[in-house]
């Protein structure tokens, strides 16, 4: 049980990638504080992690208002008496040609994927320090944020930011003993990939299922991904074995995109 005794809260954990995280964190021995703008998801994620005997909180928050994720970190501390690891996992897609996106598109997306991921790095690094508390802060990339991906674009941009966040904060928060790494998944079949499949049949007229195929058939070992697999690299990421690594962005994506 690598992380017996710690408590590791997760964005955008009632369901996909962020359930499987929570999972495999409560697994490894860790309380875990769920954090997800759905409370009917994140109230059923809570009654799986609490089967498997750990302690579990849930805090309905937008991570896109920083009042918020100070506020699921504050809850979480006190609820579960310590914070070690936060994952800013919660994020969405926006899939377009690039000439047809909106202003509208822009904030929305920004403000979760870029904005979330900003204040989950704010608030956790600045509590860790109160704390004195070395922990670890682990966000969510993509290959995607290594390649930008057609019809993807400004998702893309938000993914290649994370990086850049993740590598500025790595520098700035070392000194307190604080990692900060990025996970960069490639395709899952969770409701994200769902969503993205028939944005592009609807754009493209392609059947349904057929850009997840395509995708997926370019994967070297041959299966698409799932949440578990990511959660792996994060478990990994969130305990002593990862010590000396941060700012990196790695690719967990079964042989795809190289880097
Ligand atoms: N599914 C995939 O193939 C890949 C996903 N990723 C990234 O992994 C992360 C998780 O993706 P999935 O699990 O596939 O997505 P998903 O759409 O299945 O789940 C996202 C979760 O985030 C929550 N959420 C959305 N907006 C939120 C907000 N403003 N505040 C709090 N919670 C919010 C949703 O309620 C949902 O529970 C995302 O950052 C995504 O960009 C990266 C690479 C590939
Ligand atoms: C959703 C996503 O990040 C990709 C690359 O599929």
């Amino acid at each position: 049980m690598p992380l017996a005794g710690k408590v590791a809260l997760v964005t955008g954990a009632g369901q996909g990638i962020g359930r499987g995280i929570a999972l495999r964190l409560a697994q490894d021995g860790a309380d875990i504080a769920i954090v997800d703008i759905n409370v009917e998801r994140m109230e059923k994620v809570a009654g799986e992690v609490k089967a498997l005997g750990r302690k579990v909180t849930t805090y309905r928050a937008d991570v896109g208002n920083r009042d918020d994720v100070q506020a699921a970190v504050d809850h979480t501390a006190a609820t579960l008496g310590r914070f070690d690891v936060m994952v800013n996992n919660a994020g969405i897609a926006l899939v377009g040609p690039i000439a047809d996106v909106s202003p509208e598109d822009v904030s929305r997306i920004l403000h979760i994927n870029l904005q979330g991921v900003l204040w989950g790095i704010q608030v956790a690094a600045e509590k860790f320090k109160t704390l004195g508390c070395k922990g670890k802060i682990i966000n969510a990339s993509s290959i995607a944020g290594h390649d930008g991906f057609a019809m993807l674009g400004v998702y893309s941009a938000t993914k290649f930011a994370v990086r850049g966040l993740t590598q500025a904060a790595a520098k700035e928060y070392a000194s307190h003993g604080i990692t900060v790494n990025a996970y960069c998944p490639g395709i899952v079949g969770t409701d994200m990939w769902v969503e993205i499949d028939r944005r592009f049949s609807d754009l493209t007229g392609v059947p349904l299922g057929a850009t997840y195929k395509k995708y997926a058939d370019g994967i070297a070992l041959g299966r698409p991904e799932t949440p578990e697999d990511v959660a792996a690299l994060v478990s990994f990421l969130a305990r002593g074995d990862s010590d000396y690594i941060t700012g990196q962005s790695i690719i967990t994506d079964g042989g795809l995109v190289y880097r």
